[in-house]
């Protein structure tokens, strides 16, 4: 919509939680990674974005919740709109709103988060899905260059661009124009729930790409996992997805999440992501699923849990965990709200494990305008 030759869209775009973990990259500029990756979105954590385009030289800016960024400090923003802007260039139809070819274009960007940025929830994947998703409203991109343009700025951003089951291809070119993500055919699971337990909201030790390039020189295990372990348990996703069988998701989200942590423990000198609270947090579901499988955990690059659970046994999941952890009463009233139950709550007796947020979340939706 163009507006004094500025033009603007604002889209709101859910991060994603991988079942089966990217780590690793074979080309660190492009963001190609090493093996394919398969996801969900979490529809309630969320990252508001307005992009605008403004015709002229100028400065790009980008503001995550009323705070500036350095761009000088991350690289990736400018990646992002230079291809932008080489995009832009190739197509001859360009112009203001008076009908003039206009060369020259920077870009503001200002984004509202609901959830820690920079704590191992996926941050970077909803706010460069964002930007893309924006751009490609305002160049009136294809999907696959739109795919692209989150990658860059972050791997994990372009498993934001659609709701549903989607399956990022890791590709065999060396230009990654074969390195996409695409929704499954399968139709949305709407009763997969996911519970999202913050243990710690700081900005973690070891970033996301740190973390993979130092598994990727060192660690022997991660060959063994990317050839003989990561193709079987994409297919196993996508066939129990597909089947609504609840074990079997759950079996392979948990056992790929450990294996995550275990290349990164397997990595020189070694990366521990999780804390006291998330092992707790593992023991707590070991016991929960005693009889039958009914929750699987995964972690990404921090200590903070997501939980998925089918929407009938949110509820006595929720009490599990009201046994040992200190959860915010207004974080369950949401829940209360989320799930139209009741809970019956006390939050009187100290609990060992403190968990600062908990969110409860529908899973598979897509990003919006
Ligand atoms: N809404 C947003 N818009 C644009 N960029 C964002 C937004 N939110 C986060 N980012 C960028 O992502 C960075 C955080 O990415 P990082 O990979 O360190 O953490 P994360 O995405 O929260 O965790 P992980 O990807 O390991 O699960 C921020 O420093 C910021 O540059
Ligand atoms: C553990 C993960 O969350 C890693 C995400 O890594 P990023 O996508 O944040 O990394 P970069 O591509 O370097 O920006 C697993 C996953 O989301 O698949």
């Amino acid at each position: 919509m163009p507006q004094n030759g500025i033009e603007s869209v604002t889209v709101r775009v859910p991060m994603n939680i991988a079942l089966v973990k990217y780590w690793g990259k074979r080309d660190e500029k492009l963001i190609l990674p090493l093996n394919d990756s398969i996801s969900l979105t979490v529809d309630k954590l969320t990252a508001e974005t307005t992009v605008r385009m403004i015709p002229g030289v100028g400065k790009n800016t980008v503001e995550i919740n009323g705070k500036q960024v350095e761009l000088n400090s991350n690289k990736r923003y400018e990646t992002v709109f230079e291809e932008a802007l080489r995009l832009q260039r190739k197509r001859k139809d360009h112009s203001d709103s008076n009908g003039n070819q206009s060369v020259f274009y920077h870009f503001e960007v200002i984004s509202k988060t609901n959830f820690p940025v920079a704590a191992g929830l996926a941050s970077s994947a909803a706010g460069f899905a964002a930007i893309a998703l924006g751009i490609q409203r305002l160049l009136n991109l294809d999907d696959v260059q739109a795919n692209r343009l989150a990658r860059i700025g972050s791997g994990s951003a372009c498993r934001s661009m659609f709701g549903g089951l989607v399956h990022w291809k890791k590709g065999e070119k060396e230009d990654g124009s074969d390195c996409v993500a695409v929704k499954t055919d399968e139709s949305n699971w709407t009763d997969l729930y996911c519970i999202i337990l913050v243990f710690n909201d700081g900005r973690k030790k070891v970033g996301s790409s740190e973390g993979m390039k130092r598994t990727r020189e060192t660690s022997t295990l991660l060959k063994y996992r990317i050839e003989s372990i990561v193709p079987k348990r994409i297919e196993q996703i996508k066939e129990a997805y597909s089947n609504r069988n609840f074990e079997t998701l759950a079996h392979v989200i948990m056992a790929d999440s450990n294996q995550f942590h275990a290349v990164c423990l397997d990595s020189v000198p070694p990366i521990r992501y999780l804390n006291d609270a998330s092992w707790q947090l593992i023991e707590i579901i070991e016991k929960f699923n005693e009889n039958e499988t009914r929750a699987a955990y995964t972690f990404d690059a921090g200590p903070n849990a997501c939980v998925i659970v089918q929407k009938k046994d949110a509820k006595s999941l929720i009490y599990s965990l009201l046994q040992s952890i200190e959860i915010p009463s207004e974080d369950l009233k949401s829940a209360e709200e989320e799930l139209k139950e009741s809970f019956e709550f006390s939050t009187e007796t100290p609990k060992s494990t403190v968990c600062s947020k908990l969110v409860i979340s529908p899973m598979g939706g897509g990003p919006q305008d």
